[in-house]
């Protein structure tokens, strides 16, 4: 059991701390992903994990058993880097044999003349060999076993140091933005061979990465950091659908959720540019919110399209971004703000052009009071249900 547990784990270089009150409990067998802004302390708590950086306090167990006194190499963890940490003086075959050598061999054995000698190094190589093959035969790099790495694509690069790291078989796989160094079209295609061999492994994986779709679409869970911090942990689907805050809402999601500054009105329903929506806050009146809507939540529409319990914004549009299979619009509305809209590609797409309304369901909407953090509205059953559902213009109906 792989099982990995953090206990009010705190890192401070110096007198500058970087990380504080950590407690995160990792499943045997789970992808969890830590993701957060740049500096936000993600690869000091994997090297904490890996022993390469000391803990300032706080505990670290892996299967119900305290790791803090073991160094790396005892830690029965391998960690993937950023920059691969290839030897280039070293062939394929003794990059990823490394671990093995420097496990089952002793110093003496490993001496260039020495090898040619000894007996027992004759009959562990080979025992070595045939992992190393099955591993490389896994990863499909068999036929570049006697390559220098300095002749390998930025890929096969990665796929030898994650056979590096998988020839250890470790309890866990510690990867500190494996991808980032890798062009996007071959990322995309690492991102479905590490979520395959994952599956395929079923070993405990601690990946960090700062790319929000490598994290929505790879894990089981998703920590987001911030300063030093863990400011939600859930599943891609609870920190899409319901971030604790601003910060998290705005990281996750592509493009970036829209926010727009709202009030409470006399009657607790919000009121957005004018317009009064079917939402309403446990807050006080007067109170300034923002408005957190995904741009795949909006659509531009004429107004006898806007059905009952969507609402609708005046928007002027600014840009058309084609994608193929669907458009990035970009909007000015009053605020003055800018709105996207992430829609499929299509007939009502095209004919979007100068002045519309942009539809959204209300029910759709993020709601954060002023310190950002995330407000729920109260139950429908709760407002007055005989007013309309839509947003309703000053004046009159949409
Ligand atoms: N050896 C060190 N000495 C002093 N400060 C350090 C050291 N290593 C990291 N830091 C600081 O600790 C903070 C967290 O760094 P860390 O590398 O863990 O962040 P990160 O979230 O992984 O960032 P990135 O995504 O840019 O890699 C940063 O402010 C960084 O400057």
């Amino acid at each position: 059991m792989a099982r990995v547990e953090l206990r009010a784990l705190a890192k401070s270089f110096g007198a500058v701390p970087v990380l504080s009150g950590i407690d995160l409990d990792i499943a045997d067998g789970e992808f969890l992903t830590l993701i957060g802004p740049s500096g936000c302390g993600k690869s000091t708590l994997i090297r904490m994990i890996a022993g390469l950086e000391p803990q300032t306090s706080g505990s670290i167990s892996i299967g119900g058993v305290s790791i803090d006194h073991l160094r790396p190499h005892e830690r029965r963890v391998a960690m993937v880097f950023q920059s691969y940490a290839l030897y280039p003086h070293m062939s394929v075959f003794s990059n990823i044999a490394l671990p093995l050598t420097m496990q089952r061999l002793s110093l003496w054995e490993r001496l260039p003349l020495i090898k040619l000698l000894s007996s027992r190094r004759r009959r562990v190589m080979p025992e070595i060999a045939r992992e190393v093959r099955a591993i490389a035969e896994q990863l499909q790099i068999e036929h570049l076993l006697d390559r220098r790495p300095a002749r390998l694509s930025g890929g096969q690069r990665q796929r030898v140091a994650l056979g590096r790291a998988m020839v250890r078989h470790p309890d866990v796989f510690l990867m500190d933005e494996p991808l980032s160094n890798l062009d996007a079209k071959l990322r995309v295609h690492m991102r479905t061979e590490l979520a395959e061999l994952h599956q395929r492994l079923k070993t405990t994986f601690i990946y960090v990465t700062h790319d929000q779709v490598e994290a929505m679409t790879m894990s089981d869970r998703v920590a987001m950091m911030d300063a030093g911090r863990i400011l939600q942990l859930g599943t891609p689907t609870e920190l899409y659908e319901r971030p604790i805050n601003i910060k998290v809402a705005s990281f996750i999601g592509s493009p970036a959720i829209n926010l727009l500054k709202a009030k409470v009105g006399h009657d607790g329903y919000i009121e957005l540019m004018d317009r009064r929506l079917t939402l309403q806050t446990p807050l006080e009146p007067g109170a300034d919110v923002t408005l957190g809507i995904r741009p795949e939540a909006m659509f531009p529409a004429s107004s006898e399209e806007i059905r009952t319990g969507r609402a609708s914004l005046p928007a002027s549009l600014r840009r058309k971004e084609n994608l193929g299979s669907e458009f990035i619009l970009h909007f000015d509305v009053a605020g003055p703000a800018s709105v996207v809209a992430r829609v499929p590609a299509g007939p009502v797409v095209q004919a979007v052009n100068g002045s519309v309304e942009l539809s959204f369901d209300v029910a759709a909407c993020h709601i954060f009071n002023e310190q950002g953090e995330r407000i729920e509205p109260n139950p429908l059953d709760s407002c007055e249900l005989s007013r309309p559902r839509t947003l309703v213009a000053s004046g009159g109906g949409v």
